[in-house]
């Protein structure tokens, strides 16, 4: 361990692993893990490699020095309340955030969030440009941060820098009503490798380069890369996983096994446990599957009295407008359900608005008969490969929708379109058949599949390119 001082690789992300949390009784602010599925992917990477971390706490307020935490060497980056609002809650998760995620809620353009937006990407960048070594390694995350490889390239020529977007990056239609999609595109532009989940995504970047710049590529089979002054800018798609071993093996322990089975005792013993894991977020589609459900159980294809959903919905951007809206939404269909079909004994659908631990989830995940994952549009959605790899014993269901990155692997999973209701409600019907041979053998090659593709093969993949580029 060297303390904080600079490394020869530095992860840049808008958000350290770890958010600093007000108390509400006024005592002093604790740290406390962030959600999400980009902190969930590289800790284990950053820990494996002894680097550092660039990202802000979470909070607005004071600067804070660099600090090693539970063996983790982080640089916070302070951001004040106006900042929060304009870069954070306006540029990042109002404007790019729903822009990128098929519009699904309407995309707000304000020019002094871009302004925000800029001047927050250059603080990034000059913490980066402090944290990194002479020649080092800089992987830069995520939407918050596509002016940053751009500015820190001016500030360091000598670093090699990687970008990569853990959400999906839009076709041109929508990506060119962006009043700054140019400087965007720019801004990618000074990494030496720009990375995406899937190839449709590399796809429209190449295209938009061409169109917006004139850039040309090569030709895919010798790299596609972008010709970009002197420079040529590697573009690739380098889908996301989990730790899957980590995960195989804690849900094969005695105790993960015990706390499963008290979990479901403990749901009144139900013949059909379901389950969805999700941060409280509209591209989630959290509605949509307990209406499917409510609508299974009114039909009567599906016994109320034998089944139990367990929805977990962790808090997230509880400031904007739409985040609030949607828990309304979630709430009111959650206490529809449970009025109609649950039981003074309990609900049917039981619902908490709050993380639970790690070992929980895990528990949660080897427990459950069926998991689902319903949304209109996700980068990837780490929740369906832990789910999976978490089920080597053939057991359990996925319905996943085809909406997720994670469909273009998981193959096998009961895949849906989660705009078609009836579709979703009988991928639950499918998903319910206990004892189809059909659904073991699914479930192992999915399992198969996450386990063969890990989150050290996404990261191995990804640097070993970054080396080379
Ligand atoms: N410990 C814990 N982790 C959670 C909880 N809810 C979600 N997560 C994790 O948050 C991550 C969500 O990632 P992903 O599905 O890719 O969606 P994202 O929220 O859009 O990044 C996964 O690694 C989940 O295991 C929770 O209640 N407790
Ligand atoms: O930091 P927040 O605003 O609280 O949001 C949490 C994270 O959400 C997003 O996660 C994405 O990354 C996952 C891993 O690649 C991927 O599986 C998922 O589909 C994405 O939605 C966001 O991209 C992160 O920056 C946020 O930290």
């Amino acid at each position: 361990m060297q303390g904080a001082g600079p490394r020869d690789f530095v992860v840049v992300a808008n958000r350290l692993p770890i958010d600093l949390v007000e108390q509400p009784d006024n005592g002093p602010a604790r740290w406390q893990r962030s959600p999400g599925g980009l902190v969930t992917a590289l800790e284990p990477v950053l820990r494996s490699v002894d680097g550092s971390w660039v990202g802000w706490t979470g909070t607005a307020g004071a600067a804070l020095d660099p600090f090693v935490e539970d063996g983790l060497t982080l640089h916070p980056v302070q951001l004040d309340e106006h900042e929060v609002a304009e870069y954070y809650e306006g540029f990042a998760n109002s404007t790019i955030w729903p822009l990128y995620h098929d519009a699904v809620v309407a995309p707000t353009f304000r020019r002094e969030w871009w302004h925000a937006y800029q001047q927050v990407n250059r603080r990034f960048a000059e913490a980066a440009s402090l944290a990194a070594a002479p020649g080092a390694t800089v992987w830069v995350h995520d939407y918050q941060l596509q002016l940053v490889p751009q500015m820190l390239r001016e500030l360091r020529p000598d670093v090699r820098i990687g970008f990569f977007l853990h959400i999906p990056f839009p076709p041109p239609e929508l990506f060119l009503q962006l009043p700054w999609r140019r400087a965007t595109i720019e801004g990618l532009l000074g990494a030496d490798l720009v990375g995406f989940h899937l190839p449709g995504g590399a796809e429209n970047f190449r295209y938009l380069a061409r169109r917006l710049l004139g850039l040309p590529s090569t030709h895919r089979a010798e790299g596609g890369l972008i010709e970009f002054g002197t420079r040529r800018v590697r573009v690739g798609a380098y889908p996301i996983s989990v730790d899957a071993v980590r995960l195989r093996d804690s849900s094969a322990e005695a105790s993960t096994v015990l706390r499963a089975e008290q979990i479901r005792a403990e749901l009144g013993d139900p013949e059909v446990f379901l389950l969805g894991v999700d941060r409280l977020d509209y591209t989630k589609g959290i509605e949509l599957r307990i209406e499917a459900l409510r609508e299974l159980f009114q039909e009567g294809v599906l016994d109320p009295d034998k089944t139990v959903m367990v929805q977990l919905a962790t808090p997230s951007r509880e400031r904007l407008a739409a985040y609030a809206s949607l828990r309304d939404v979630v709430e009111r269909v959650v206490g529809r359900i449970n009025g109609e079909f649950g039981r003074l004994r309990g609900p049917v659908v039981h619902y908490l608005h709050r993380p639970v631990a790690r070992d929980e989830l895990v528990a949660m995940y080897t427990g459950a008969d069926v998991m689902l994952v319903t949304p209109l549009r996700d980068g990837m959605n780490l929740v369906a490969k832990e789910y999976v790899a978490c089920h080597g014993d053939g057991t359990g269901a996925l319905v996943l929708s085809e909406f997720a990155g994670a469909a273009a692997e998981l193959r096998r999973a009961l895949l849906v379109n989660p705009h078609d209701l009836e579709a979703v409600k009988n991928a639950i019907l499918s998903a319910v058949r206990f004892g189809d041979p059909g659904l073991t053998r699914r479930m192992r090659s999915m399992h198969d599949q996450v386990m063969t593709h890990d989150i050290d093969r996404w990261t191995r993949s990804f640097l070993d390119d970054l080396r080379t580029a």
